[in-house]
């Protein structure tokens, strides 16, 4: 049963904290809250949208305290959410469906004011992740726009546009943070000043004092990176960090500016300006953070598409970087409602086939002997397959160690993001988008811990790390489960990081809708 994708949950009486039944104990030391976004609502009046990533964004939390977990959920009161509600109809484009706000009127006369535009205005349903900025929470998605949204109530707060306060018409929903409360982000600038670019920005921590969003206006872009092309730069969700780089992978899944720039007129659908180019090349930029330059040496792989950056960290002179990827871009065709309703049997016979990811670990020489011959593997770390080949003009072709098999939403003990790290959580995923499988993957031995249940669908799992901690996988791992019976309730999972055991479990009275991302928050102390 995929019943459970297109229906619109409700919020649980809002404000009102539902009592979980638990099973099981969960740690004391367990305090905060679990925050997490993703879409909750794909029909609206007689319209429905087309994409599972349209969905209106609905938050969720999980709060523990002293024992106890409360649940509560929300929709993300965007501009887009009231407006839609105020019409009873879809009025604002996302992802996989073009609206068009006024009905009545003469849609081409519309359009013409849009094309004058060139880029028209985004939505602000915030519904893939939730991110820390200053002090403040915010839901995002990957266009200009995040919402600001309350912890404790799921309310919702100001609209941020980061085009007020930096060069950005796209901004991805997985920024990184460092240890001093910074925030780094990347996205897109198009058409400024005649250039199309990918910025790296940090957004720093406020200070006691500081007047509200000044975490934006003190906003520097750190790193500019031109786009091979001004109409065509590419797509990406995700980038990584080490302590001295950011990695930015130029991929040939490329985003399509005069489509996107006459997609109103055409009535299609922002998806569809995403182009992928199987013949072309995957670059691979590092970026000095102190320099703020881009390594001159021209990395580069085989096409493929990454959404998730998993980790990346340097050794002894190179760059490690692991990421899940797919040999083509099929991922955002598969989230089309209308294949996510089909059951196995009419799923297989509908004839498109469905690239599933790998893990995969690319290892970057920063520096060769440049009398070193063509041809020559220039990496010269041992317990790798992962190689760096030479090539004339400063190009080194890199080919990866595959890690692992078929996961995505993966996540890791943050503290040691940027560091050598030894543990991936992640969703294992079969041939279908939906995970039935919670993984924790050990890179060292190769090996892997699975949690699954009958009729069980696990959410992306957040690690939370316990207050002693000594050991990389000292802590907790979190997942809200859906049932897909409808005879048994969802529930929040907790299990023990480093056994994989299920140290308790607490039953939601309310439905919980299938989520994206989320964010742990500790409490205070
Ligand atoms: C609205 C909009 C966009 C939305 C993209 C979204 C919503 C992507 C979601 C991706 C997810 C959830 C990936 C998971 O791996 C674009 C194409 C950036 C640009 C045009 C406007
Ligand atoms: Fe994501």
């Amino acid at each position: 049963g995929v019943g459970l994708f297109g229906s619109s949950l409700k919020e649980p009486s809002c404000y009102v904290a539902t009592f979980f039944l638990k099973k099981g104990e969960i740690p004391k030391w367990l305090q905060g809250t679990l925050i997490r976004n993703g879409p909750g609502m794909h029909k609206i009046g007689d319209t429905v949208y087309n994409h599972w990533f349209d969905g209106m964004a609905l938050l969720h939390s999980f709060t523990f305290k002293d024992g106890e977990i409360f649940y509560r959920s929300k929709y993300l009161r965007s501009d887009t959410y009231r407006s839609n509600m105020e019409a009873n109809r879809i009025v604002v484009s996302e992802f996989g469906t073009m609206a068009y706000p006024d009905p009545c009127k003469n849609i081409f006369a519309k359009a013409f004011s849009y094309l004058s535009h060139t880029i028209p205005d985004f939505t602000d349903n915030c519904l893939i992740n939730i991110i820390r900025c200053g002090e403040d929470l915010y839901a995002s998605t990957e266009t200009n726009y995040i919402r600001k949204i309350d912890l404790e109530t799921l309310e919702t707060n100001e609209k941020v546009d980061y085009r007020k306060y930096v060069a950005l018409n796209l901004a991805t929903s997985h920024p990184h943070y460092d240890t001093n409360g910074n925030t780094y982000n990347m996205g897109t600038s198009i058409g400024d000043k005649g250039k199309t670019k990918y910025q790296i920005i940090k957004i720093p921590q406020s200070k006691p004092g500081d007047k509200e969003h000044a975490c934006f206006t003190n906003c520097e872009v750190i790193c500019s990176i031109p786009s091979r092309s001004l109409l065509r730069p590419s797509y990406f969700h995700s980038f990584g960090m080490t302590e001295n780089y950011i990695v930015f992978i130029e991929q040939p899944f490329k985003l399509d500016i005069l489509k996107l720039a006459t997609a109103y007129f055409r009535g299609v659908n922002w998806a569809s300006c995403l182009g992928w180019y199987p013949n072309d090349k995957t670059y691979i930029h590092l970026i000095d953070r102190e320099t703020k330059k881009i390594l001159s040496t021209k990395y580069y792989t085989d096409a493929l598409v990454v959404y998730h950056h998993v980790n990346a960290y340097e050794e002894d002179g190179h760059v490690i970087f692991d990421i899940v990827a797919y040999n083509d871009n099929s991922l955002y065709d598969m989230f089309y409602l209308k294949i996510l309703k089909l059951d196995d049997a009419a799923f297989e016979k509908q004839g498109k086939t469905f690239s599933s990811p790998s893990c995969r670990r690319f290892v970057i020489p920063l520096q060769h002997d440049k009398n070193v011959e063509l041809g020559t593997n220039i990496v010269t770390l041992e317990n790798t397959t992962a190689s760096a080949l030479k090539e004339k003009d400063g190009y080194v072709y890199c080919k990866p160690e595959i890690l692992f098999e078929g996961i995505e939403l993966p996540r890791i003990n943050y503290d040691y993001n940027g560091k050598k790290y030894r543990y991936i959580y992640a969703s294992k995923v079969q041939w279908r988008p939906v995970p039935t499988k919670i993984i924790k993957c050990d890179i060292l031995t190769k090996t892997c811990y699975e949690w699954r249940e009958d009729h069980c669908w696990p959410a992306e799992p957040v690690f939370v790390r316990a207050p002693e901690a000594k050991e990389e996988d000292d802590g907790v791992l979190l997942s809200s489960i859906v049932s897909s019976d409808p005879k048994t309730s969802s529930f929040l999972l907790v299990l023990d990081a480093k056994t994989f055991k299920e140290l308790g479990r607490a039953s939601v009275t309310a439905d919980i809708h299938l989520d994206l991302h989320g964010l742990f928050i500790p409490e205070k102390s």
